[in-house]
């Protein structure tokens, strides 16, 4: 890994690649900044979704054949379909990326009309002036730049005239420094002994990130222990308090903003825990460092500004485990991976910018959930991750679909009139199997769902036996979802199992399995930092992609803040047990019921 550089005078040129070997800093200098005047690419205002003649077309031909799309005779007609339905991206390091989309109700005639309508919302258009810096998030007037914390070749990228790049690489510069100072056993406890294990303290995008992806890549793990506190809940950070020593512990305090009631609260809690033990408060800067926008209140909670790593406003939360929210990443997998998670992320953006839209693995995707919700009606989209080590990927998701998607006013202001973002979940299998893959199968609703699997298993015991298993699991269950079992395989079934007459008949229906169920399948060589990394940004693009054709704003969470002040006004009247009466009935009556039982 080659050193920051400091070498003010290199500069980087808009279409020019870093000179060879690569260079991974290069300060762009004010000189450099000024000579490129930034070129924002801008969002054109849209129609309603549904006045769209596109949308009007694909409706029709959804009522005239969505119900007699049959996935198996589709494939029976077409031996060459998963060819053509597929895409397999190659990464320059970790091997293939497959996409299998053949699973899905679509031929020729429905995948044409679902690109027209990307095309007629301007995708590409709304992508670029994302990655130009434009300030898509129009309700909070900022750039969407998440993109520019994995812009690995240094291009340089404008947020309000300014060249952001080097701001982004002078915290990943001490990012490395901090990690390596840390895992090396330089840094130390305030009795001189190393740090063993590291405490995360945040919540949503400040929390939800970092812990899937530390999960997801243990096996790279450099030998700190790992623990995340999150819920207000004082059970959280009471169970993980139990588990650390405060000669040996790092807490990072992870927020944006650092005004968020949950990791404030957190926050003070394990400090007054700390220095019960640790008596000096000069002990603090040994044992906590701060992730956050807001340096005054970093500074006010007691942090050094040296144990302080930086962002910035257009960084969202939920797509924020790219910059220093990453830092728990970093201390668990080294900085060299964390480098390689970006690398994958910037690998995943590039492919979204170039490849054309019928090609194009996050379009794709997008354009099919489109064709599920909004015609189908499916409610729900299932991400299914056949590796235990992405068994927080779903949740992961979750925060990143539902909180930026979850929207029914367009851009523009208007109320919607169709749906918008999906519910989404999932376990990881095949637990998943053996809890709620029944209703998947003979369930009246229909729920698209993604496979997640890799080739290779990082823990091959038994000699490949478990993951020979898994993968069978995996692949068996798309088939299945697929292809269902006619009443004719389950009756022949039956009679081969020795079954006849009545008893046959009252079975029949129950054995039988509808089928046509969708599924995609995505496949890696391995989830390593990389592939992880990739599959991550395909998923963030696939949301990008559906935010602009339903032309709402997927950057902004006005949603979750209602439910915040209003519990700010029922806090202070838990204070004693005196009856309220100032709200709704059932709401007063919980209140008194929880005053009368404590
Ligand atoms: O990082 P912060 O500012 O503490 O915010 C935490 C989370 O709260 C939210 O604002 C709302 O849940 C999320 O978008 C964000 O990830």
């Amino acid at each position: 890994m080659a050193e920051p550089t400091d070498n003010e005078n290199t500069e980087v040129t808009e279409n020019e690649e870093p000179a060879q070997p690569v260079v991974e800093y290069v300060k762009c200098t004010a000189k450099c900044a000024a000579e490129r005047p930034p070129q924002v690419v801008e969002m054109e205002p849209k129609p309603l979704l549904t006045s769209e003649p596109t949308w009007q077309k694909i409706q029709d031909y959804y009522s005239q054949n969505g119900q007699n799309i049959v996935i198996k005779d589709l494939f029976a007609q077409d031996p060459g379909r998963f060819d053509k339905y597929s895409l397999k991206i190659t990464t320059p390091k970790d091997g293939d990326i497959l996409i299998d989309y053949s699973k899905n109700r679509i031929n020729d005639e429905v995948l044409n009309l679902l690109l027209e309508l990307a095309k007629t919302r301007k995708v590409d258009q709304a992508r670029d002036a994302m990655f130009s810096g434009g300030k898509i998030n129009i309700t909070e007037n900022r750039a969407v730049l998440h993109v520019t914390l994995r812009n690995r070749k240094n291009r340089p990228i404008f947020v309000d005239g300014k060249n952001v790049t080097q701001d982004v690489n002078d915290v990943l510069a001490h990012m490395k420094e901090f990690t390596e100072s840390v895992l090396s056993g330089q840094w130390t406890g305030y009795t001189g002994k190393q740090i063993t294990d590291v405490v995360n303290i945040g919540i949503g995008g400040s929390d939800l990130g970092p812990v899937m992806v530390t999960e997801a890549l243990k096996p790279y793990n450099q030998g700190l222990k790992l623990h995340f506190v999150s819920n207000i809940d004082g059970t959280h950070l009471a169970e993980v308090l139990k588990l650390v020593d405060p000669e040996t512990v790092l807490f990072i305090i992870a927020s944006k903003t650092f005004t968020t009631l949950e990791t404030c609260t957190n926050a003070g809690s394990a400090k007054t825990w700390f220095l019960e033990k640790a008596g000096d408060p000069a002990s603090v800067a040994k044992h906590f460092v701060a992730l956050s926008t807001n340096e005054p209140k970093v500074t006010e909670f007691g942090i050094d500004k040296a144990n302080m790593f930086g962002f910035w406003d257009w960084v969202g939360g939920r797509y924020s485990l790219w910059s220093a929210i990453g830092l728990s990443i970093c201390l668990a997998v080294g900085y060299d991976n964390f480098v390689n998670l970006l690398e994958g992320a910037n690998f995943m953006d590039e492919h979204f910018q170039t490849a054309p839209l019928d090609k194009n693995g996050p379009v794709i995707l997008g354009l099919l959930g489109i064709w599920y919700h909004n015609f189908y009606g499916a409610q729900t989209h299932a991400i299914l991750p056949y590796d235990q080590y992405l068994h927080r990927f779903p949740a992961y998701f979750q925060q990143g679909d539902m909180e930026s998607n979850g929207k029914y006013v367009t851009r523009g202001g208007e109320v919607v009139d169709y749906t918008t973002g999906p519910i989404v979940w999932g376990e990881p299998g095949t637990n998943g199997q053996h809890a709620f893959y029944q209703l998947f199968h003979q369930g009246t609703r229909i729920i698209p769902a993604d496979f997640l699997a890799p080739a290779q298993t990082h823990n091959p015991i038994a000699d490949g036996l478990h993951h020979k298993y898994l993968l069978a699991n995996f692949l068996a269950q798309t088939e299945a979802l697929m292809n269902g079992k006619t009443p004719d395989q389950a009756r022949q079934e039956l009679e081969t199992q020795g079954l006849q007459g009545e008893a046959l008949e009252k079975l029949l229906p129950h054995k039988v399995f509808e089928g046509n169920r969708p599924t995609n399948s995505i496949v890696v060589q391995k989830f390593t930092p990389f592939t992880l990394g990739a599959l991550i940004v395909l998923y963030e693009h696939k949301i990008f992609t559906q935010g602009i054709i339903w032309d709402i704003n997927s950057f902004d969470q006005w949603g979750v803040e209602l439910g915040k002040a209003l519990a700010k006004v029922i806090e202070p009247e838990l204070e004693d047990n005196t009856p309220v009466s100032s709200h709704d009935s059932s709401t007063n009556g919980l209140i008194n019921f929880i005053k009368t039982s404590r």
